[in-house]
C-alpha cells in the first residue's frame, strides 16, 4: 500500500499552548471526527428514549392495561437495534480518526528524527526515545480523539436531565443528586492517581532503557559472564515499576468502592422518594423503573470526567516531550541556496577546530590538504581526533571554527544530500540492516543492478565469501549483520561505499578486523577502488599505511607532521613512537600486567 503523507504538521509556534499546536492535526481529520461525534450524539439521544418507553409501557400496558404491551416491546427492540448500528458506526469512525491521527503524529516524529543530526543522538538514550515515540504519541492521540467523545457523552447527561425534569421534577433532582458527587470524586481520585501514573510512565521508560541496553549489549554481557549482574539491574528496575503500580492499585482500590456504590445510593434514593410519591399517587411505577435506568445510564460519563482530566494532563506532558523533539533543529542543515554538482575531490582543512556538543575538544586547529585522487593515511595516538576528522568531511557535525572545503567550496555551501553522496564513509563499526547482502550493499543506490553490486563486492574483496553463503547475495544477514564476522561486515560496508562511486572516500579503521591474508586481498581490490578517488584512511596498521601516497601524523587534534612513511619513520620520532605503540601487541600485554 502506498504510504500516505501526514495530513498536517504540528504548529511550530512554541508560544502556543500544546492543544493549539496540535490543532492542525485535529482539523485535518475533522470530517471523520465530527461525523463520529454526531453519530454518537444521535446514538445517545436514542438511548435516552428507551427508559422513557419502558416507563410508558409499564404505566399504560401493565398497570392501566390501556395499551398493547407488544407495541412498546417492539419499539424498544427497534430503538436498541438502531442504537447498536449507530454506536457501531460512531465507534468505528472514532477509532479510525484516532489511528489516522496517531499515524500522522508518528510520521511527523519519525521524519523529524531522521533529519536530526548526530549531536542529538549523542545526547539521547535510545530506550527513552523508543518509549517517547510510542507511549507519548498514544497519549496525545487518546486525548485528541476520545476527549471530545467523552464530552459528548457528558452533554447527553444534560439532555437526559431535561427529559427527566419533564417527567417528574422532584424525582429528577433526586436522581441527579449523586452525579456531581460522582464527578467530583472521580476527578479527586484521578488527581491522586496522576502523579503515580506519571511515575509509572517514567519508570517504564527507564526499564525500557535497561532492557534495550541488555539486548544491544548482550555480547559484552556474555563475554564478561555478567548475566547475573544484568538480571539484578533489570530486577531492580522492574521492582521500581512494580512499586509504582502497587501505589496506583492502592489509591484506586481506596476510591473505587466509593465510586461504585454511589450510584446504588442514587437507586435507593429514587426508590425511597419515588416509592413514597407513588404510594401517594404522585408518580407511577413506570417512572421509578425509568429513573432507575437513568441513574445507571448517566453515571459512567460523570465517572469519565475524571478520566478525561487525567488524560488531558498526561497528553499535555506527552505533547511537551514530543514537541521537545520536534522543536530540536538539526544543527547540520542545507544552505538556503545549495551548490550542486559533482566534485573532483580537492579536500582542504583550514584551521579546523571542533568540540563535540558535550564540550570535548577533538580538533584544535587542523590544517590538511588532500589533492584530488590522493590517498592519505591518518595516523595518531588514540583520541588524537582521527575519526572526528573523517566525520566532519561528511558533515556529521559542523566545524566549530575554521573551514573544510572541497574544490575550494566550503562544504556547508553544498547540498547536504549531494555532499553525502560524494563522500563515502566506511565506519570502524559498520551497521548492517536485517536485509539481504544485495540490499545492504545497494543501500546507497537501491536501484543498482546485481552486476554493479557484484563489482563493488569484488572491489571490496567480499564477492568470494558472499558466493559461499547459502543464498549468495540473497542471504539475509541477522540483525545488525551479527551472523557475519567482523571482517566480513567491514567488506560489505566497503562495497556499500564503493557502489555509490564517491569521489571522496573515508575509511575509518576499515580493515582492522580482517586477518592479514584477507587484508592483502582486500588491499589489492582497494587499490583499484581508490584509484581516482581522494581517500582518507584512518590507519592503525603498517600494512594499511602501505596503501597511502602520504601519511599525516595527528597529535591532540591537529596535524603535526606529513610525508612519506619512510621519511617520517626516519625523521619524526613521534611517528615511530605511535606506530610502535599500535603495532606491538607486547605493549598491550605489558599494560595489562601493570594494571594487575
Ligand atoms: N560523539 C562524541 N561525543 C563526545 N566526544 C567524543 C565523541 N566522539 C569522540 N569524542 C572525543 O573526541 C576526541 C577525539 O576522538 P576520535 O574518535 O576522533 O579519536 P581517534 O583518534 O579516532 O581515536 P581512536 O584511534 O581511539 O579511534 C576524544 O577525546 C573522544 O573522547
Amino acid at each position: 500500500m502506498a504510504r500516505r503523507a501526514p495530513r498536517a504538521a504540528i504548529d511550530p509556534d512554541r508560544t502556543k499552548p500544546w492543544l493549539r499546536r496540535a490543532w492542525p492535526l485535529v482539523k485535518a481529520h475533522r470530517g471523520l471526527l465530527v461525523t463520529s461525534l454526531l453519530l454518537s450524539f444521535v446514538g445517545l439521544i436514542v438511548q435516552v428514549q428507551i427508559p422513557n418507553l419502558v416507563r410508558v409501557g409499564i404505566d399504560r400496558a401493565v398497570v392501566d392495561q390501556t395499551a398493547r404491551l407488544s407495541t412498546y416491546v417492539g419499539w424498544i427492540v427497534a430503538l436498541a437495534l438502531a442504537q447498536g448500528v449507530i454506536n457501531y458506526l460512531a465507534r468505528l469512525y472514532l477509532l479510525r480518526t484516532a489511528y489516522e491521527m496517531e499515524y500522522d503524529l508518528r510520521n511527523i516524529v519519525y521524519a523529524h528524527l531522521a533529519r536530526l543530526s548526530f549531536s542529538f543522538y549523542d545526547r539521547v538514550q535510545s530506550g527513552e526515545l523508543m518509549s517517547r515515540s510510542s507511549s507519548d504519541i498514544r497519549a496525545v492521540q487518546m486525548y485528541l480523539s476520545f476527549g471530545p467523545s467523552i464530552l459528548v457523552q457528558c452533554t447527553i447527561a444534560l439532555v437526559a436531565f431535561v427529559l427527566m425534569l419533564s417527567i417528574n421534577v422532584p424525582l429528577a433532582i433526586v436522581a441527579m443528586i449523586t452525579m456531581p458527587v460522582i464527578g467530583i470524586l472521580g476527578v479527586t481520585m484521578r488527581k491522586a492517581v496522576f502523579p503515580v501514573s506519571w511515575m509509572i510512565q517514567a519508570r517504564l521508560a527507564e526499564l525500557a532503557t535497561v532492557v534495550d541496553e541488555n539486548i544491544q549489549g548482550v555480547r559484552v554481557v556474555k563475554a564478561f559472564a555478567a548475566e547475573g549482574r544484568q538480571v539484578r539491574a533489570l530486577a531492580a528496575s522492574a521492582d521500581r515499576v512494580r512499586w509504582a503500580y502497587l501505589q496506583d492499585a492502592r489509591i484506586r482500590s481506596r476510591w473505587s468502592p466509593l465510586l461504585d456504590n454511589l450510584p446504588r445510593l442514587g437507586l435507593a434514593l429514587v426508590l425511597l422518594i419515588g416509592g413514597m410519591m407513588a404510594i401517594r399517587g404522585q408518580t407511577t411505577v413506570g417512572t421509578i423503573v425509568a429513573f432507575n435506568s437513568y441513574v445507571l445510564m448517566l453515571q459512567p460519563p460523570f465517572r469519565m470526567l475524571g478520566m478525561m482530566i487525567m488524560m488531558g494532563q498526561r497528553a499535555s506532558a506527552s505533547a511537551r516531550r514530543i514537541y521537545q523533539i520536534l522543536d530540536t533543529r538539526s544543527d547540520v542543515t542545507d544552505p538556503p541556496q545549495p551548490r550542486r554538482g559533482r566534485v573532483r575531490g580537492d579536500l582542504r582543512f583550514t584551521g579546523v577546530r571542533f568540540a563535540y556538543p558535550d564540550g570535548t575538544v577533538a580538533l584544535t586547529g587542523l590544517d590538511l590538504h588532500v589533492r584530488p585522487g590522493e590517498t592519505v593515511a591518518v595516523v595518531g595516538a588514540t583520541g588524537s581526533g582521527k575519526s572526528t576528522l573523517g566525520r566532519l568531511i561528511a558533515r556529521f557535525y559542523d566545524v566549530t571554527s575554521g573551514s573544510i572545503t572541497i574544490d575550494g567550496h566550503d562544504i556547508r555551501t553544498l547540498a547536504l544530500a549531494d555532499l553525502r553522496d560524494q563522500v563515502g564513509i566506511v565506519p570502524d563499526e559498520p551497521f548492517l540492516f536485517s536485509l539481504s547482502i544485495h540490499d545492504n550493499i545497494a543501500y546507497g543506490r537501491p536501484a543498482a543492478s546485481r552486476a554493479d553490486v557484484m563489482a563493488a563486492a569484488q572491489a571490496a574483496g567480499a564477492d568470494g565469501f558472499v558466493r559461499e553463503l547459502p543464498d549468495g547475495y540473497d542471504t539475509v544477514v541477522g540483525e545488525r549483520g551479527y551472523t557475519l564476522s567482523g571482517g566480513q561486515r567491514q567488506r560489505i560496508a566497503i562495497a556499500r561505499a564503493l557502489l555509490v562511486n564517491p569521489p571522496v572516500l573515508v575509511l575509518d579503521d576499515a580493515t582492522s578486523a580482517i586477518d592479514v591474508h584477507v587484508e592483502q586481498r582486500i588491499h589489492a581490490g582497494l587499490r583499484t577502488a581508490m584509484a581516482g578517488r581522494t581517500t582518507v584512511i584512518v590507519a592503525h596498521r603498517l600494512s594499511t599505511i602501505g596503501l597511502a601516497d602520504r601519511v599525516v601524523l595527528m597529535e591532540r587534534g591537529r596535524v603535526v607532521a606529513s610525508g612519506a612513511h619512510a621519511d617520517l619513520l626516519a625523521g619524526e620520532p613521534r611517528y615511530a613512537a605511535v606506530l610502535a605503540a599500535q603495532n606491538e601487541p607486547a605493549d598491550g600485554a605489558d599494560a595489562l600486567e601493570e594494571s594487575r
